[in-house]
């Protein structure tokens, strides 16, 4: 049996790799053998080159042909075989990220970024099960974002409200596979969803 695929996505700061962390040691979560896993991912020849990017002012398409192939390579050699393998597999971001970002990167480049974007990937993506949408509004996430130290060209206010209305289309879309948590409670609260709705999804499946 095909394994399952799921998702968190969020703009920066909103909390996706804190959820994902206390999820990995939850103990009720752990008895399902998730596989945990990430976009951009980490030490591979595409992931390098993307951190390259993001760091730099690489040309905006170009960016996001680096964000797909890390995403092609990330298929390839771990979600595909893990759900061939029957696993569940979590994600910390993917495709939704794409969209939703370079949607916003591209506006004044293409027509209608998002839909181009969305072609860019048909055929050969894997559409996730399920995604949580981790939503706040990207004054918090900022200021989270400053008390974490780190600086990514992205962490903008204009350009996360963007990325954040384009999330919560994405949603509004396609409210079958998404699942909007309000990101701006305590920690302990949004694991706490968080982990009621992931073990509903997976004792249901
Ligand atoms: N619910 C929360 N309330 C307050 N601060 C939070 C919450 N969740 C995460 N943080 C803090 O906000 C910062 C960004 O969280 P992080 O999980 O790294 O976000 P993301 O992975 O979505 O960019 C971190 O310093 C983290 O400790
Ligand atoms: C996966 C992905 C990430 N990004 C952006 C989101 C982040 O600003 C940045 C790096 O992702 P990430 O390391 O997950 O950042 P954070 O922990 O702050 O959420 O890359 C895209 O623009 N497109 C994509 O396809």
């Amino acid at each position: 049996m095909r394994g399952k695929l799921i998702t968190f996505e969020g703009i920066d700061g909103s909390g996706k790799s804190t959820v994902v962390e206390k999820l990995q040691k939850d103990p009720e979560i752990k008895a399902f053998k998730p596989v945990f896993t990430r976009e951009p991912t980490r030490g591979t020849l595409t992931g390098n080159a993307v951190e390259k990017a993001i760091q730099s002012d690489t040309d905006q398409l170009a960016e996001l042909f680096l964000f797909t192939a890390d995403h092609a390579e990330h298929l390839a050699k771990l979600i595909k075989p893990a759900l061939e393998n029957g696993k569940i597999v979590i994600s910390d971001r993917y495709s939704d990220s794409r969209y939703a970002y370079q949607g916003i990167t591209l506006k004044t480049r293409l027509e209608n970024p998002l839909e181009w974007i969305k072609d860019l990937h048909r055929g050969w993506t894997v559409i996730p099960d399920l995604t949580f949408l981790l939503d706040i509004r990207p004054e918090i996430s900022i200021e989270r974002c400053g008390k974490r130290g780190e600086q990514s060209k992205f962490e903008k206010l204009e350009f996360l409200r963007g990325v954040r209305e384009i999330f919560l289309k994405l949603a509004a879309d396609d409210p079958e596979r998404f699942v909007i948590i309000d990101a701006s409670c305590f920690p302990e609260h949004v694991e706490k969803e968080v982990a009621k709705k992931l073990l509903e999804f997976l004792n249901r499946n």
